[in-house]
């Protein structure tokens, strides 16, 4: 069943997640992401005010994958981009480990240069490494998301999936701490969509310090996460290890095909 049918079947709603803000000091060390009580609206041309998030908290261990998962228009986007600090919610607040990165949709807003080299090295300029050291972070990127035989390819010939591992490697290289992956398997195909999956998977095994949080409307992906969050209407409903997770969306859904029969 498509996750949109549950959309306006009732939720339960979770007890706070915290009772303080994290500040510098209160932030619990061990968590990549921390959002305590976000609320972000906005106002229309008529000044009338339109709430997208509300009271949202959510909270990620340190190395570990989280999926971000809810009907279409619940705030999953909007969430992630007020964690990105893309946007900035109208109350609460956000901590999220540096350096971190936000991978769009489409990788051709990210994939820019006309190599695979050249791409996951193009955020290394900032850092005034040596040659020797730009490759080597590069390969070892590339390495994590499965790319290595790529490295002298034209962006141009890959196809979306190999692009996305593409923008994850440049994200890798410069030594993210957390990646914030937007809905990235929307447009591709299976095996492009499990090859992304498993690249995200790959390069956090590889190393305790990367966290994700992976935005999706797809269940199955669910598979492979530690934990997940699942929102509805602007709201944090549930949120916890990804088996938890599955059980509640699967328990909603067969409610709700009881009810739809009933
Ligand atoms: N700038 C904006 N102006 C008006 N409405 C907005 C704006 N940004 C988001 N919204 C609305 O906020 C709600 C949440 O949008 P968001 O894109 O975060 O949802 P989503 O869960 O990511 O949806 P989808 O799964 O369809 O991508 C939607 O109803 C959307 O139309």
């Amino acid at each position: 069943m498509n996750i949109n049918s549950l959309s306006n079947f009732s939720a339960t709603l979770l007890p706070p997640l915290f009772s303080t803000a994290p500040t510098r000091s209160n932030v619990t060390e061990k968590n990549a992401i921390e959002g305590r009580n976000l609320n972000f609206s906005i106002k229309t041309r008529q000044a009338k005010v339109i709430p997208i998030l509300r009271d949202c908290s959510l909270r990620i261990p340190c190395g570990q994958f989280w999926m971000l998962l809810g009907p279409n228009g619940c705030g999953k986007s909007t969430l992630l981009k007020v964690l990105a600090g893309l946007l900035t919610p109208t109350s609460g607040t956000v901590y999220v480990q540096r350096p971190k990165s936000f991978v769009f949709q489409n990788p051709d807003h990210q994939v820019v240069l006309p190599t695979v080299e050249a791409d996951v090295a193009f955020g290394l300029g900032k850092f005034n490494l040596t040659p020797d050291k730009v490759r080597s972070r590069v390969s070892r990127a590339l390495a994590a998301v499965g790319m290595s035989d790529y490295m002298q390819r034209s962006v141009q010939t890959l196809s979306g999936g190999q692009k996305q591992r593409v923008a994850i490697a440049g994200a890798l290289a410069e030594a993210c701490k957390v990646l914030l992956l937007d809905e990235l398997t929307t447009f591709l195909d299976e095996n492009d969509q499990v090859g992304v999956i498993k690249a995200v998977r790959n390069s956090l095994d590889g190393s305790e310090e990367v966290s994700a949080l992976w935005v999706t409307h797809r269940l199955e992906e669910l598979a492979y996460a530690d934990g997940a969050i699942y929102m509805e209407d602007g709201k944090v409903v549930m949120h916890g290890d990804a088996a938890t997770v599955m059980n509640f969306i699967e328990a909603k859904q067969s409610a709700y095909i009881k009810q739809i029969n009933s």
